[in-house]
Order: structure tokens, then sequence, then C-alpha cells
């Protein structure tokens, strides 16, 4: 995939989404987004942080003034087309059926259309490389670990080359190494391909040492977005998740956040 000469926009305003009674999301208009940005995507359980990637993905029944990608709607596009553009990891993955991993990414990927075995190899096997799971290919996807399988699940992601990812807590069963691992892979494909990325984080630290822009949801709505040390600040960490906190350097000058205690309503 070659690096985009003008990064691709992603616009949204008045973005609503009604799921049974409740009103998960509420209005919400968000800062521009471009391709070559990593995106932190805050909130407590609870806040809309899946809804908002589900509405973009157009898996949930969502009404926005405006999803504008560059200057195509995304609303009117069937299924198939959108999700070539914008890619949604779920926060769950189905379950796997009996494939090893090479065979599992090579479906997803044929999945996207006709494309010669020999060119699905390469793009297979540079995928698994740029994950640094080339080791799994020859696994069985059922004998693998809730992590394995996670990484799996971001390779049939990846492979279809979107403008958007959208990634529902893809380090949620990763180890240390893991996630700091597909966070530097993630940065740097943002950087080198003008990739659009959305990431659902619960760890704050991880934003701040990655992400280039913050979202923050509080309630279904969007509470701050900006630089991720401005958005993670002590007075929002209150009001977002009720914890009386500290963002503080380290002695390498990465930030981080102290919990001193919970704020009792
Ligand atoms: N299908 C549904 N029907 C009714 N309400 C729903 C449905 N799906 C989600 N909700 C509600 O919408 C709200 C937001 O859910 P959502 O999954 O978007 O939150 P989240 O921020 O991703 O949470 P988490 O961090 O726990 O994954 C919650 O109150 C949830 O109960």
């Amino acid at each position: 995939m070659a690096a985009l000469s003008s990064p691709v926009q992603l616009r949204i305003t008045g973005l609503s989404c009604t799921l049974g009674r409740n009103r998960v999301l509420n209005d919400l208009t968000l800062p521009v987004l471009q391709g070559g940005q990593l995106v932190a995507l805050l909130g407590r359980n609870g806040s809309g942080k899946s809804t908002l990637l589900r509405s973009i993905a157009g898996l949930v029944p969502a009404h926005a003034q405006t999803m504008l990608l560059d200057d195509q709607s995304l609303s009117p596009l069937a299924p198939r087309i959108r999700a070539e553009k914008v890619r949604y990891l779920p926060q769950s993955l189905p379950e796997f059926v009996h494939l090893t991993v090479i065979e599992a990414v090579l479906v997803a990927l044929k999945a996207r259309g006709p494309i010669s075995t020999a060119i699905a190899m390469q793009k297979v096997t540079a995928v698994l490389q740029d994950l640094d799971i080339e080791h799994l290919g020859a696994c069985f996807l059922d004998e693998l670990s809730g992590g394995q399988k996670q990484m799996v699940g971001l390779a049939q992601a990846l492979v279809h080359e979107p403008t958007v990812l959208l990634l529902d807590e893809p380090l949620a069963s990763l180890d240390l190494n893991y996630q700091h691992h597909v966070m530097q892979m993630l940065a740097e494909l943002a950087a080198t391909r003008g990739l659009l990325i959305v990431i659902v984080l619960h760890d704050l630290n991880i934003a701040l040492r990655y992400a280039n822009l913050a979202l923050l949801l509080h309630k279904g709505a969007l509470l701050a977005s900006g630089e991720p040390l401005a958005v993670i600040t002590p007075p929002h960490l209150a009001e977002a998740f009720l914890i009386q906190a500290r963002v503080e350097r380290c002695s390498l000058g990465h930030s981080n956040v102290f919990v001193d205690d919970l704020i009792q309503l």
C-alpha cells in the first residue's frame, strides 16, 4: 500500500444512536479525524465507545448529520463497500473455525475480491511479519490462546488495507510485550501509510505514550478531545472516571497517570 498524497478525512457531526431504550450517543460531533492519526477513544465502561465505532462502521442503526470520508457519505454505501474502507475489529471475536492462521488471514483477504494466490500469500506473510506472529502461521486457530487469537483478528483486519481501522480494545488479552509491539506497529502504519486508526483503550498510559489524538467519551457525549496530554488531565479524569489522579513524567520523559483515590459522590 503506497503512502497517501493527501490524508483522508473523516467528518462526523450530529451523531446519535439509540439502542433499545438507551440513547447511547447523543448528538455527538467529533473533531475532523485524519489519515496518519492514531486516535485513542477513551471513556468508562458503557460510555458509548463501541457504539461509536460500530456507528462509523455501519453496524448499528445510527443517525448523523454528517458522516463523510473525504467527500463521500458513508451512510448510503453498501455494507461490503463500506467495510472495505472502514474496517471494524470487535471486542470479542467470533468463534474461529478449524483453520490455520495463514488460511484464516487468506480467507479474510479473499473475501475482498479475486486475487492471485501468489500475491495473496505475499500480503498474508507481510502482515504476519508486521505483527510478529509469523511463527503461528501453521497453528490452528482453535488451539491458540486468547491473545494470540486477538492478534490473528488484527491480521485479518489489516490485510484488507482499509482507509480507516476501528479497533475495539485490541490490547485487552495481550501481554505487555505484545501491547507495546502492537501499538508501535499501529503508530508506524498510521504514520507511513496514511491510515486513520481509532482504537479503544482503557490503559491511559498507553494512550499517552502512542496516540496523537484522544477522544474522551462520557455518557454518550464528547467530554474532551485533543492531544492526549490535554485530554487526560486530573479534572477530566475526575469527571469521566471518578478518580483523583495525577499525570506525571517519569525519568525517561513518558507521562503516566497515577491514581490516588476514588471520588465518592
Ligand atoms: N443492543 C443494545 N441494546 C440496548 N442498550 C445497549 C445495547 N448495546 C449497548 N447498549 C448500551 O449502550 C451503552 C454504551 O455501550 P457501549 O458498548 O457502546 O459502551 P463502551 O463504552 O464500549 O463500554 P465498554 O468499555 O464496557 O466496552 C451502555 O449503557 C449499554 O448498556
